[in-house]
């Protein structure tokens, strides 16, 4: 097995439990309720300002121009089509402007929060791209069985859905996993302790932000 499929592995149970939890699969079947939508945008949405600090970390002390590149050109889909899909899906939904700015932070998204400034401020690239995979991987495992979503599918659930499956994020989860497999190599047992610890941490956290949100509204 590769670094990656093995730090996978150790967290099997966890991880199956993201891919089919009852959230992305009430999302995906469109009976998720708006207020349980808006929740978990809004959070998310807090989720991705740590996410985009931390891949332009990764960015900045990736081994190579090439390596980064592909990073590069992701954290563009993020900032871009992906930040737009978020400000669509608050018109719909009505999520007032200081939700959007500067909304109350749930636990789940603090401790997810203070994971990515962890592994950004230590300047460690394999920590960087642990988390990074993690976030990445998860979602293409919970969004590939509903990929392509139903064409009556409305566009806050839909969109979700093919903005983390599909030939090009599958590129971008093959490209991470690649980063974090050579990163695993390179790294001496002490600095792979440490990633497998933002591994673990990370998956822990997602599965937590998707309990979250299904508690929630
Ligand atoms: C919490 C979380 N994890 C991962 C992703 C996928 N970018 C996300 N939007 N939110």
């Amino acid at each position: 097995m590769t670094p990656s499929q093995t730090l996978r592995a150790a967290h099997s149970a966890e991880w199956e439990a993201i891919a089919g939890h009852p959230f992305t699969i009430a999302l995906a079947g469109g009976s998720l309720p708006p207020a349980r939508l808006a929740w978990y945008l809004v959070q998310d949405y807090a989720f991705i300002d740590g996410f985009v600090r931390l891949a332009a970390s990764a960015i900045a002390t990736a081994p190579s121009l090439a390596d980064s590149v592909p990073l590069a050109q992701f954290l563009a889909v993020i900032t871009g089509p992906e930040n737009t899909y978020f400000q669509r899906a608050f018109d719909l939904l009505d999520v007032p402007r200081a939700d959007r700015v500067a909304p109350r932070l749930a636990p789940q998204t603090k401790a997810f929060q203070a994971l990515m400034a962890e592994a950004a401020a230590s300047g460690e690239y394999g920590r960087m791209i642990a988390v990074l995979t993690v976030a990445e991987w998860s979602y293409l495992s919970w969004a590939t069985p509903h990929n392509p979503p139903a064409p009556d599918l409305p566009f806050q659930f839909a969109e979700w859905i093919t903005l983390h499956a599909g030939p090009g994020f599958e590129a971008v989860v093959a490209y991470l996993r690649g980063q974090l497999d050579a990163a695993w190599e390179r790294a001496d047992p002490d600095l792979r302790a440490r990633m497998q610890a933002d591994f673990a941490r990370a998956v822990r956290l997602e599965r937590a932000f998707f309990d979250a949100a299904w508690q929630a509204g």
